[in-house]
């Protein structure tokens, strides 16, 4: 921890304040409602930004991990799933090799319980005029707060503020070093950083970042286990998105029956005996599932009381992604964030392309096929 009475009385080192010389530390909330692997995404943003920050700027620049915070999806009500640290999901040390970033814990003992020096809470610039004259320029101003500023992060209410203001932006993550530039401050915390975009999606950097997001050990050693127990053979994996994509995207999300056609269809093809689904959909029509796909067996992860309890609806997720990014054959629901980050997954690990990006179509559309985003190193 830093000494705070240096911080405090701002004592000069050969005539640099020794605040010159302590790291600045950034940090950022996403929209409420968004979903963690979207956010996982936003992360990747935010540290391109500060490893712009760290080229352009005199000072040394943190991230620090937003907590995980009773995410719209996690839907066991039983279970406390509050201010979750990342090493609960991630391996951080693994992050830390690509990218300087400490959990909020590890900042609060940096920082104390100073407020930071400005809160920033970013916002779509007006769009009935972009109707009028679309403008794809990457621009910022500060403006007039359109909704309602966020008062509270994480329920924390020790997390204060010196300044706070609404910004209007439209661009890429290091667009913000402007902000900052302009700003100057040791701390600053963005809200609704999702709005800031990639700053080149796919490339070398995105991919040194994404690599860098190795899930945690132990959520890999259960799905090791689930594996040498029930999926010793070669297997398909369907990742069904369902629940609000059932409204929200309905030309996407087949039927139950259809699903499993579509599954059929390929284990036919593939001469595969086995299928692992990951689905956020009903244990009645996870049955449904089994009983239309039948002769072939059909597995899906339950988690025991022990392994919910310590990785809580976060980690059983992830434990699905784990044993869908291994699968020989992957299938996707289309525009699923959560399908697209197994992609990734099996492109880091350099499975074969036509294994990989494969999604469901509604019934009765023959749709396209995802994107192939390849790994560039
Ligand atoms: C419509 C949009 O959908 C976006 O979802 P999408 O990209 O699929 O993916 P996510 O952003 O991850 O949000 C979906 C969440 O639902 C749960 N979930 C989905 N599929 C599975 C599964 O196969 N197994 C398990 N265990 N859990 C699953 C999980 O908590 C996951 O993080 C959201 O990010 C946006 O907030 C918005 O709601």
């Amino acid at each position: 921890a830093v000494d705070n009475r240096l911080l405090d009385e701002e004592e000069t080192l050969a005539g640099h304040s020794i605040l010159d010389t302590l790291p600045r530390y950034v940090l950022y909330d996403v929209n409420k409602p968004e979903g963690f692997n979207l956010r996982r995404d936003v992360f990747i943003r935010m540290a391109s930004f500060i490893h712009h920050m760290n080229k352009v700027s005199d000072y040394q620049w943190i991230l620090v991990l937003p907590p995980w915070h009773r995410l719209y999806h996690w839907r066991s009500s039983n279970l406390v799933q509050d201010c979750l640290p990342w090493s609960l999901f991630f391996n951080v040390d693994s992050i830390k090799k690509s990218t300087p970033v400490v959990e909020l814990h590890e900042f609060f003992q940096m920082n104390g319980l100073r407020p930071l020096d400005a809160q920033v809470t970013l916002q779509d610039f007006n769009v009935k005029s972009f109707e009028q004259y679309p403008d794809f320029s990457d621009k910022w101003e500060v403006a007039n707060c359109k909704d309602r500023v966020q008062k509270e992060f994480w329920n924390l209410n020790n997390l204060t503020f010196t300044k706070s203001l609404c910004i209007s932006f439209q661009g890429i993550s290091t667009l913000l070093a402007d902000i900052v530039q302009e700003l100057q401050p040791r701390t600053i915390i963005f809200d609704h950083a999702e709005l800031a975009l990639h700053n080149y999606y796919g490339g070398q950097e995105y991919w040194m970042i994404r690599k860098s997001m190795q899930f945690s050990k132990n959520l890999h050693e259960i799905a090791k286990e689930f594996k040498n127990r029930n999926l010793k053979q070669d297997y398909l994996c369907a990742h069904l998105r369902r629940r609000d994509f059932l409204y929200g995207h309905p030309s996407d999300v087949p039927s139950i029956n259809d699903t499993a056609r579509q599954i059929k269809e390929k284990l036919i093809l593939l001469n595969i005996k086995t299928v692992f689904v990951a689905t956020d959909t009903s244990k009645t029509e996870v049955e449904e599932l089994k009983n239309y796909l039948q002769p072939y067996q059909m597995f899906k992860f339950e988690a025991d009381k022990k392994t919910l309890n310590n990785f809580l609806d976060g980690g059983v997720a992830i434990i699905d992604q784990i044993i869908c990014s291994q699968a020989n054959y992957f299938i996707g629901t289309s525009k699923s964030t959560f399908s697209f980050r197994i992609q990734e997954e099996r492109e880091i690990f350099g499975l074969p392309i036509e294994t990989t990006f494969n999604s469901f179509c509604g019934d009765n559309i023959e749709c396209t096929q995802p994107t192939k985003w390849r790994l560039v190193e």
